[in-house]
């Protein structure tokens, strides 16, 4: 019954895949686009990949392919070491003026910013869904996600805060003060290639700090959208542009942007190899990191729980963005009384998940950002039936980089699902005890996203508690992904430890001060001490 189900499904897909070769895609995707990429000042070829008050760039020359068809979108000037050096001290230059201002003035001009995206929230959404390869409205999400941190960006400069302390000594007062720390630097990933800079630079920005943003390289147009409009709206507001400064590039831009004292703070959003790495080299010069690295994420769905919300959540948690959110669901535990009540679900959900071309609307899954991911896709699944794992539902590559997202029967001790393969692979296990489903929760090296689906409060608390989770982000009856602004965002053990957004990681990007004044003319000593 499944075979048949399957053979149909694989049959649609295919046909689906082949058209986007054939008709969709014979005039280039600039061509098809154009207005969209015009309106960015962005070109076919040589556009300068480097922004630090003047737009420029030395280095070689990057392309940006589009995932759908693997043709190249436009070409960029990336950035080199000499660019880097410049536009470091550029911003450090800028930064000197934007620390003066008030900070609610601050605010004014990220509402300007707010105000920008706002007017060009479909179009940039658009170039994140040609470039990146997820879903139209997932590309609108992120820059709308970029909205929503500038608006608490801007609550936030009314509201950042110092504290009083109680002083031991008579007529001395205690204080905390929230200095900016100089320049930002954020090296961000390919999968949110505009969100993680609007995350780290509304809030580095309203602190007081400059930013440079060396993006993904493979997604540099997006960034040069972006900061052409943050250009304006610094440049509309008398403001030095090179506060916020980029330079695309790859590896060599970001180690040695990582390497450099220049950047106070790196924060710093990729994989957890080139995380440690960077973890590392910012650790050798005393500087501060922000590390976002990679998850293995699951979904503890219990006995109790409400079996149609779970089945719903788990789809979209799984297959989004093809895979490729650090907060994908990539383990399933299941209670093993609903087990196969569950995988029967989700077969048929699986079943009705359209993979295609992005821009389409209908379109649950794009392809996958690059031809080597679909290596990874392959080779996992190799591994599982290695390993003694089977494949319940896809497993197959569907041509370019469309593959079919997949359901697998693991056990919980396999080596291969304490990788993190980011691809759209949901394996699949059976558990018998809370506890039990809780060690496998956290028996992985990462600790970013995981969920419970449950009805029962003692459940719920044990979860949260010390004994439960051991992730930065712990979920009940929603999945593992989607995140808001509002909390802290970021995940412990291998994923890095670092926090962004929202509650109160506005402190990471500042010099905390701790002041004490003394008004009584007198000089008593801590701690009772009397040098007599
Ligand atoms: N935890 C989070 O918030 C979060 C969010 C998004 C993505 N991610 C993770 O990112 C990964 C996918 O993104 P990716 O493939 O772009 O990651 P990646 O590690 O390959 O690259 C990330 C960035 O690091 C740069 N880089 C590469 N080598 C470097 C070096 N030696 N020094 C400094 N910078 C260097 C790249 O050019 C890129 O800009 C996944 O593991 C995913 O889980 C985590």
């Amino acid at each position: 019954m499944y075979a048949l189900r399957q053979g149909r499904f694989i049959a649609t897909q295919a046909s689906q895949v082949s058209r986007f070769y054939s008709a969709r895609y014979m005039s280039t995707i600039y061509d098809k686009h154009k207005d969209t990429f015009e309106r960015f000042g962005i070109t076919k070829s040589g556009n300068k990949g480097v922004f630090d008050g003047e737009w420029k760039g030395s280095g070689p020359v990057i392309k940006s392919i589009n995932p759908v068809n693997n043709e190249v979108i436009a070409e960029v000037i990336s950035g080199n070491v000499n660019d880097l050096n410049t536009a470091l001290d550029k911003v450090a230059e800028a930064q000197k003026l934007w620390r003066d201002l008030p900070v609610p003035k601050r605010g004014e001009v990220l509402l300007a910013m707010r105000q920008t995206l706002v007017e060009n929230l479909e179009p940039l959404g658009k170039v994140v869904a040609l470039e990146m390869g997820k879903i139209l409205p997932e590309g609108i999400g992120e820059i709308q996600e970029y909205i929503d941190i500038l608006e608490y960006a801007l609550g936030l400069s009314r509201m950042m805060k110092g504290s009083m302390i109680p002083s031991e000594r008579p007529g001395h007062v205690m204080l905390e003060t929230w200095n900016p720390l100089g320049t930002v630097g954020v090296i961000s990933a390919f999968n949110f290639p505009v969100a993680v800079y609007g995350w780290n630079s509304a809030i580095a920005l309203v602190t007081g700090n400059g930013v440079l943003w060396k993006p993904s390289p493979t997604t540099p147009l997006v960034s040069i959208a972006v900061t052409r409009l943050i250009e304006k709206t610094l440049r509309d507001h008398n403001l030095p542009s090179a506060l916020c400064s980029l330079v695309t590039g790859g590896t060599e831009v970001g180690s040695s942007l990582a390497a450099d004292p220049r950047a106070h703070v790196l924060s710093f959003t990729g994989s957890t190899k080139v995380g440690r790495e960077v973890g590392q080299v910012v650790q050798g010069r005393f500087g501060k990191s922000i590390l976002e690295l990679g998850g293995n994420n699951a979904i503890i769905v219990m006995e109790d729980c409400d079996l149609d919300l779970a089945a719903r959540a788990i789809l979209f948690a799984a297959v989004g963005t093809a895979g490729q959110r650090c907060t994908t669901t990539r383990r399933l535990i299941v209670h093993e009384n609903i087990y196969d009540t569950l995988i029967e679900r989700l077969i048929k959900a699986y079943g009705q998940v359209k993979v295609g071309d992005p821009l389409e609307e209908g379109v649950l899954c794009g392809p996958l950002h690059t031809k080597a991911a679909v290596s990874v896709y392959e080779e996992t699944l190799k591994k599982v039936q290695e390993q003694g794992g089977k494949i319940l539902f896809g497993g197959e590559a569907l041509g370019g980089n469309f593959v079919k997202p997949t359901l697998t029967r693991v056990d919980k001790n396999m080596e291969v699902i304490k990788e993190e393969a980011f691809v759209p692979i949901l394996h699949t296990m059976t558990f018998k005890t809370l506890d039990e489903a809780i060690a496998i929760n956290n028996n992985v090296a990462q600790g970013l996203s995981s969920s419970i689906f449950t009805q029962n409060p003692e459940t719920i608390f044990k979860w949260i508690g010390p004994a439960g989770s051991d992730c930065g982000i712990i979920n009940v009856n929603i999945p593992t992904n989607g995140a808001e602004i509002g909390g802290a965002f970021g995940g412990e053990k291998a994923t890095g430890g670092g926090r962004e957004s929202g509650s109160d990681s506005w402190k990471q990007y500042c010099r905390r001060g701790t002041c004490t004044i003394n008004y009584s003319g007198a000089l008593p000593l801590a701690q009772g001490i009397n040098f007599g």
